[in-house]
């Protein structure tokens, strides 16, 4: 997932308070005080001279090879562009966005530089073809570091040999027959989130991020680990607190400078919630783990068909064959990292979908249709063969993540020189991929801004293979990607068949934060209308319907208790 941040006057992501800065530059004029009083400033400015001509000089091949390639004018030695993408917090994104569109764009590249470290700026197919499907560049780049307390050297962070072997395990435990022993549980979480939207359906309008945020949290916590975090029903979970705070306070470091380093960051007041919230994270998925060991112990084999006690976490126990080639902090590792990247990539992706299916009620009245052919008037939940015929909502979901892909831009750190385009771009660079602008290329994707599904009904033979990678590409792509496409199905069908839905915001008024994840800077406003009115069946699946309105009606919603209907 993407970690990218650049430098700017963040304001910070709300939840957590950022340690003010000025304690840390207070620690630091004082002791540039004290140096000078001692007489030791002189010698400090002639060595820090010395040092940056040094890497001045060491980096004069790499400067060469980076004036060739077109970007961002009016760089400084050593601060790079910094002063250029030193904007506010909600403009970085676009500004990014729109530095890749100005400059170089017959070859769809361009460069930056972040301080003295050279950024190859791609949003076109075949460049970013060169990178993604090659072997060689596979590491993650430096913004990746400020996960590593959390999630170790887990397969999203972790680089060469030891990415290499956790991958060859861990493919095994994402196999279709495995995902299909996770659709209860995606449909449990569903009817919940069913259950508390129809709160909201006398509000005049409301914010659908925080409602699907908590769904996919409770199906990652259930699906990797095997435990209910309840975080739906019951918001102040220690642990679901811990897994919010954590992730604004990466975020919080990736954006802000000065708290990059590890010693102003330990200054800061930040570090001891950062270490509390790895204190209740690694304290609960370690007692899962041996909890679960201890069950295993009294089991001779795991049961993958039983109980429905089934997680990721089980899986690796087993490919683990007793510690030879996964150790007990390796499955703490892969587990945190499911739980870090599998909620909040899936949440941002269902949201960014109802959002446009609010916004185009025709498509939406196209997708419930579909869903009225495979249903009925029956309130059965999904099966896997239900869900493989949702064949428009699929091409919905696709489209979305074309124009809102969950993770917007990821970065690699180039290990040797490479040729794109005319350039030799060279080692030690980091190569930003822009998929939220790759999906934009209009020699790809015509009318791009356009909210198309059907654009993905039919193979399009003349798509590049790397035009559209939501889920990245080559040898480090997702690996959940099918559990994810599964999962949303599950969610947006029990949503659709249920309640009509309406966006209130509109396209071009929304700020993006392109984040960890993509995400609206404000709320993402949606109104609910329950389908009191349900359509005829049609047997035309695919032709499209006018977008009726129908009255809320309140008995039915009495009656609508998920667990009743769907016998759980
Ligand atoms: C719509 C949902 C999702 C999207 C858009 C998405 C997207 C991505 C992208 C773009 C990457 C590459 C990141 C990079 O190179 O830095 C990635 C990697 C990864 N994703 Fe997802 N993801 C989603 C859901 C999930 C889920 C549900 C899981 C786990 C259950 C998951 C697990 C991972 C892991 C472990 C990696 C690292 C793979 C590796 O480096 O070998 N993702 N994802």
């Amino acid at each position: 997932m993407s970690n990218f941040r650049l430098n700017g006057r963040s304001k910070g992501l709300g939840e957590v308070r950022l340690g003010e800065p000025s304690t840390e530059m207070g620690v630091i004029s004082s002791a540039v005080i004290g140096l000078a009083k001692i007489g030791m400033l002189p010698f400090l400015v002639v060595l820090t001279i010395s040092f940056l001509l040094f890497r001045y000089w060491k980096m004069r091949r790499t400067i060469g090879l980076m004036e060739k390639i077109p970007g961002l004018p009016g760089g400084l030695p050593f601060f790079g562009n910094a002063i250029e993408l030193n904007v506010d917090h909600d403009e970085v994104f676009t500004r990014i966005a729109s530095t890749r569109m100005l400059w170089g764009r017959k070859n769809g590249v361009c460069k930056v530089w972040f301080g003295s470290r050279p950024i190859l700026c791609i949003s076109k197919a075949s460049a970013v073809e060169v990178i993604l499907s090659s072997s060689k560049h596979i590491d993650k780049s430096e913004e990746y570091k400020y996960l590593h307390p959390w999630l170790g050297r887990g397969l999203l962070t972790s680089s060469g040999h030891q990415w290499h072997a956790r991958r060859r395990i861990l493919t095994p435990s994402f196999h279709f027959k495995i995902l299909d022993h996770f659709v209860q549980i995606f449909v449990e979480q569903s009817l919940i989130l069913r259950d508390k939207l129809s709160s909201q359906l006398d509000e005049e309008a409301f914010n659908i991020f925080p409602f699907i945020t908590r769904c996919t949290l409770d199906i990652i916590c259930e699906t990797a680990m095997g435990r209910k975090v309840n975080a739906q029903t019951c918001f102040d979970s220690e642990y679901v607190q811990a897994v919010y705070k954590i992730g604004s306070i990466i975020q919080n470091r990736q954006s802000k400078i000065w708290l990059q380093p590890e010693w102003a960051f330990r200054l800061s007041s930040l570090h001891r919630e950062h270490q509390e919230c790895l204190r209740i994270l690694h304290g609960f998925s370690t007692s899962v783990i041996q909890e679960r060991k201890t069950e295993l112990s009294n089991q001779n084999d795991l049961n993958l068909k039983g109980n429905g006690s089934l997680a990721f976490l089980d899986l690796l126990l087993e490919a683990s064959n007793n510690g030879k080639c996964l150790t007990d902090e390796d499955i703490r590792e892969e587990v945190d990292t499911f739980m870090f990247e599998g909620h909040d990539t899936t949440s941002a992706a269902l949201c960014w979908t109802l959002f446009l299916l609010g916004s185009h009620p025709e498509i939406q009245n196209r997708a419930y249709q579909e869903l009225r052919n495979i249903f009925g008037d029956d309130d059965r939940p999904p099966n896997s063969k239900d869900l493989a015929s949702m064949k428009y909502l699929t091409c919905c979901i696709k489209e979305a993540l074309r124009l809102y892909p969950s993770v917007p831009i990821f970065a690699r750190n180039l290990n040797e020189d490479v040729t794109i385009a005319e350039y030799t771009v060279p080692a030690g660079t980091t190569a930003l991929i822009i998929a939220y602008q790759l999906h934009r290329d209009p020699e790809q994707f015509p009318n791009p801004e356009m909210f198309d599904p059907e654009r993905f009904m039919e193979r399009d033979p003349t798509l590049h293979p790397y035009a559209y990678i939501p889920f990245s590409a080559g040898p480090r792509n997702c690996i959940g990607q099918k559990f994810a496409l599964l999962e949303e199905k599950v969610v947006l069908s029990t949503i659709l068949r249920e309640y009509k839905i309406q966006s209130v915001d509109r396209r071009e008024d929304l700020v993006l934060l392109g984040e960890l994840i993509l995400r609206p800077k404000n709320e993402l406003k949606m109104k609910l209308q329950l389908r009191s009115d349900k359509l005829p069946l049609d047997h035309c699946a695919m032709k499209s319907l006018p977008f009726k309105s129908s009255r809320i009606n309140k008995n039915v919603l009495k009656l609508s208790k998920p667990s009743k209907r769907y016998g759980l």
